[in-house]
């Protein structure tokens, strides 16, 4: 749903909510031009000596009742305003995130996730302050000036008025010519904010590198620069706003002179009253303000709208990886999977990155991938889940193209440990049941056993509640693989798929922990990347890549008798193992 819409869908459901407050801002604003009407009569009756003591307290009794009864009703209108806007904000943060969600990971490689925090929270933000304060200053504002007006047309005069206007008329000629010249500035701001951000994040999620290479200096130089930037376009910014908002003082003084000239000549000449004279100096006082909000007001709106159009864009993209209109329903997937893959080019890509791919695994089998760094393996294997898009017919489950199942039932059916392994920072426990928060306690406990990484938790002083730090910081890199494996074993799903998972433990627990998971109650397909080829050497099948295409295939026993690429890197790793 496009912003707007959201925006007037939201409007138009707290509709009661807004006339209430809006009614509430009328009444305080009628209250508050009763002001220099009351003073205005005071003064007159004070000049001919007409009040007694009683009448003065009863003036100021009077003027003290105005200035609670404003402050009662303007202070229940702004309220309401203000928790509506909050509403919207935390609407559009939810829709923000939700869509998000729903975006393909060529997405946010494109994107830096600083950029879209600010999105999320600048932007937002904007909109929401225009909504709150924007609504109760121009309510207030526009009611004030017509209040404000008729009180001096019909109880001053109608000349001085309009004389004294003339001086304020020019604001809205100067609001249109400044006005994009903000809305331009502000968006280089938030630019210019998003880029630290960004920085900011990159430099504290690579914070071990940093601390390693002793680069604490760069990082702290690169983000001066980009702080330098910012308070750059920051003064242009102020320096467009100030221009923006002095036009209003100084329009408004130019009408003081012209109303005190024009006002005490009349006076003086008895052709006006002085208690009327001074109500209008009040009033002009008083006009002063809805004038200076009104500049607000649609600085406010210049900003938010710049941040809805922003905002529009966002919600405007479509992943590229997506449903398909009537989706293929598996009754079960029992695993099977073949791949007829002519070539395959990322997104962005120039040239294909896997070519030539044939292969079939039957359900229950196990296959092992390995190859040179670059070789295409990981490529290979995100095309099964689509997390990037195969051509169409490329690659099949159970016989039906990939791309032919809704992505729920796709990627229900397959269990992922990616290379990094990410984990959250929470506890152990909800690190490996993620994607089950119906787990029980004793399927964790199970999990953690398959991936071997029972005895490392009851080593931890909280045991499955230990915190693991953000991003498993306070894991050692066998420990986070091992988690994110219990985890991929708790979603017993048909398909396995390990992405060079098993790095960093020692060879005794690789070999313990694909034990675990031959020996499941229900046989999976496995698919297993891996340069250590030990964790390949009992798969069913295994395929040897290089430069993006298959250059050898065949079990461990025909590979090694072949004497090829396999054979070779083999025979290198037994060397290593000897010398270790
Ligand atoms: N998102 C991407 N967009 C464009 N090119 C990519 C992308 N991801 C990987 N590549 C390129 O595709 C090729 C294959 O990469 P891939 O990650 O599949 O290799 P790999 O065999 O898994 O390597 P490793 O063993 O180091 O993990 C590489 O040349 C890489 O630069």
């Amino acid at each position: 749903m496009r912003p707007q819409s959201l925006l007037k869908s939201y409007l138009w459901e707290h509709r009661v909510g807004y006339v209430g407050s809006t009614i509430a801002i009328l009444v305080s604003e009628w209250i508050f031009v009763q002001f220099p009407n009351v003073l205005g009569r005071f003064t007159d009756a004070l000049s001919v000596h007409r009040l007694s003591g009683r009448g003065v307290f009863l003036y100021a009794l009077l003027l003290m009742a105005i200035g609670t009864l404003y402050v009662f009703f303007y202070g229940i209108g702004q309220s309401q305003n203000g928790r509506a806007a909050r509403g919207f904000e935390y609407l559009l943060r939810t829709k923000l995130f939700a869509h998000w969600e729903t975006m393909d990971v060529d997405y946010f490689r494109q994107r830096s996730v600083g950029d879209l925090l600010s999105h999320a929270m600048n932007d937002v933000q904007q909109v929401r302050e225009a909504l709150s304060g924007g609504l109760n200053i121009l309510t207030n504002a526009v009611f004030l000036l017509i209040a404000t007006l008729v009180m001096t047309f019909t109880t001053v005069s109608f000349k001085l008025t309009v004389f004294s206007m003339i001086p304020l008329l020019c604001i809205p000629f100067f609001v249109v010519w400044i006005g994009p010249k903000v809305r331009a500035s502000s968006r280089q701001v938030q630019e210019a904010l998003s880029s630290m951000s960004e920085l900011a994040e990159e430099s504290f999620t690579a914070i071990r590198l940093v601390k390693a290479t002793a680069n604490e200096p760069i990082e702290v130089k690169r983000f001066a620069d980009r702080v330098d930037h910012i308070a750059a376009e920051q003064m242009s910014l102020v320096r467009k706003q100030a221009a923006f908002q002095s036009i209003i003082p100084t329009a408004s003084s130019v009408a003081f002179g012209i109303a005190l000239l024009y006002g005490g000549w009349l006076t003086i000449r008895h052709e006006i009253p002085i208690g009327s004279f001074v109500a209008f100096t009040l009033y002009l006082g008083q006009l002063v303000v809805p004038l200076q909000q009104i500049g607000q007001v649609i600085n406010s709106y210049q900003r938010a709208s710049a941040s809805m159009a922003r905002l529009d864009l966002l919600l405007q993209e479509r992943p590229s990886v997506a449903d398909p209109p009537h989706p293929v329903r598996l009754a079960k997937v029992e695993g099977a999977i073949d791949i007829h893959l002519d070539a395959f080019t990322y997104p962005d890509g120039k040239r294909p990155v896997l070519r030539d791919i044939h292969l079939s695994v039957r359900p229950g089998q196990t296959l092992g991938i390995v190859g040179r760094t670059g070789s295409g393996k990981t490529t290979l294997v995100s095309l099964l889940p689509r997390i990037y898009d195969p051509p169409a017919g490329a690659i099949q489950i159970d016989g039906v193209d990939v791309r032919d199942l809704s992505l729920e039932q796709l990627r229900k059916a397959i269990a992922f440990v990616p290379q990094d392994g990410f984990l959250f920072s929470t506890t152990l426990r909800e690190n490996i049941a993620f994607g089950r928060p119906d787990a029980t306690d004793e399927d964790v406990a199970a999990a953690a056993r398959a991936a071997c990484l029972e005895g490392d938790v009851d080593r931890f002083p909280d045991g499955y509640d230990t915190i693991v730090g953000e991003r498993g910081v306070t894991l050692s890199g066998g420990q986070r693989q091992r988690t994110a494996i219990a985890r991929a074993w708790l979603k017993d799903a048909p398909i396995l798929i390990l992405d060079d998972s098993l790095s960093a433990v020692d060879m005794e627990t690789e070999k313990r922990i694909l034990a675990s998971f031959r020996a499941m109650r229900r046989r999976r397909t496995v698919l297993i990347i891996a340069h250590r080829l030990s964790a390949v050497r009992d798969a069913d099948w295994i395929v040897v890549m290089d430069e993006g295409r298959i250059a050898e295939q065949g079990t461990h026993d025909h590979l090694i008798q072949k004497g090829g690429i396999y054979a070779e890197m083999y025979r290198l790793q037994a060397r290593e193992e000897e010398v270790s």
